[in-house]
């Protein structure tokens, strides 16, 4: 099958990667030219435009997204629509605002599928999770590409109409944030409590059979094993923080009580003073961990 992919980033580069690797062709776009040439290398067909994009895609456009969740795909989209018709196949894999996704798939000439990914950048080699949304032919037409991006066929579904693959993405990361600050508060209180313990050994003997154990346990090892049982240099600032205040925003909505994911986001605000607490040293040096995102240091 052929797919153009537009935006070539941490993550748009994984999906031209794997497309290849399954023998898909792929045709890349992103506005960065170093990332088109990477993707060139890796064997994709280059497009320098847009318009030079959809010249050298067949009739049934398969299109993947993987730009910054907002104004880009926005943009995008508005360069794009007059040249699809309803043959035509719109994912965005990243991590949209769902509301967003209904409405761009209500005016999408083309199918519009909205997909939430999971794995990060350093998912690569297991492939992702894929939570998707939107007309069922669509997703059909669409699974030897979600195949080869996800683990597997078991690594991607339906979830059902148009947001429902970003809505339930945005939960994801809700979990995603109290899963970190619980392990944070862990840590914190085997950091600061009364004996002097290599949190690597902890963390390393919790993830072999422990109860608790997990891919976020695996990065805090690799987070102690690679700062330091204190964590170094890593500052009290997590950033980030959109998915989880669309989540928490939803809850209110749904009259759902979250305790847990509202008090892992207002950390993350009250981060932004940095006043050194561990536990948010610890989420934000996991966030590089599975999304590759920036460490905030201290000076
Ligand atoms: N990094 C992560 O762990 C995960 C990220 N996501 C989502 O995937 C999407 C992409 O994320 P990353 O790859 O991490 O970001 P990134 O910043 O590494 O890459 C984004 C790419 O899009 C390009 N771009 C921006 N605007 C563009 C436009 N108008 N036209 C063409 N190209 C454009 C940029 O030049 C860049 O190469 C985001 O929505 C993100 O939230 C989803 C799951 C995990
Ligand atoms: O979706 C992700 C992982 O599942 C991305 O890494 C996302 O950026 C995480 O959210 P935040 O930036 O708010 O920490």
């Amino acid at each position: 099958m052929q797919l153009g992919l537009i935006g070539l980033g941490r993550m748009g580069q994984i999906v031209v990667d794997r497309s290849l690797a399954a023998g898909h062709d792929v045709v890349a776009f992103d506005l960065d030219e170093d990332a088109v040439a990477t993707a060139a290398d890796a064997g994709a067909v280059p497009a320098d435009s847009i318009d030079d994009f959809l010249d050298r895609l067949g009739s049934d456009k398969r299109i993947w997204l993987m730009v910054p969740a907002g104004e880009a795909v926005d943009v995008t989209l508005e360069e794009l629509e007059p040249r699809l018709d309803g043959d035509d196949i719109v994912v965005d894999g990243g991590n949209s605002n769902f509301e967003d996704s209904v409405r761009r798939a209500e005016s999408c000439p083309a199918a519009y599928l909205d997909c939430g990914t999971s794995g990060g950048p350093a998912g690569a080699e297991l492939g992702f999770s894929l939570m998707v949304g939107g007309p069922q032919w669509a997703y059909d037409e669409l699974e030897p590409i979600f195949d080869a991006v996800a683990t597997g066929p078991d690594g991607h579904e339906r979830m059902g109409p148009a947001g429902s693959g970003h809505y339930v993405k945005m939960i994801h990361n809700g979990v995603e944030y109290a899963l970190m600050q619980t392990y944070g508060e862990g840590f914190e209180l085997l950091h600061e409590g009364r004996y002097d313990l290599d949190l690597e050994n902890v963390a390393s003997v919790w993830n072999n059979g422990a109860v608790i154990r997990s891919w976020l346990l695996e990065l805090c090892e690799e987070a102690f094993r690679e700062e330091g049982t204190d964590l170094g240099t890593v500052a009290d600032r997590i950033e980030g923080g959109s998915t989880g205040t669309w989540t928490v925003q939803e809850s209110l909505e749904q009259e759902v009580p979250l305790p847990l994911i509202y008090t892992a986001l207002s950390e993350r605000f009250g981060s932004r003073a940095d006043d050194g607490r561990f536990s948010r040293r610890l989420a934000n040096r996991l966030r590089y961990g599975f999304g590759r995102h920036d460490v905030p240091r201290r000076e």
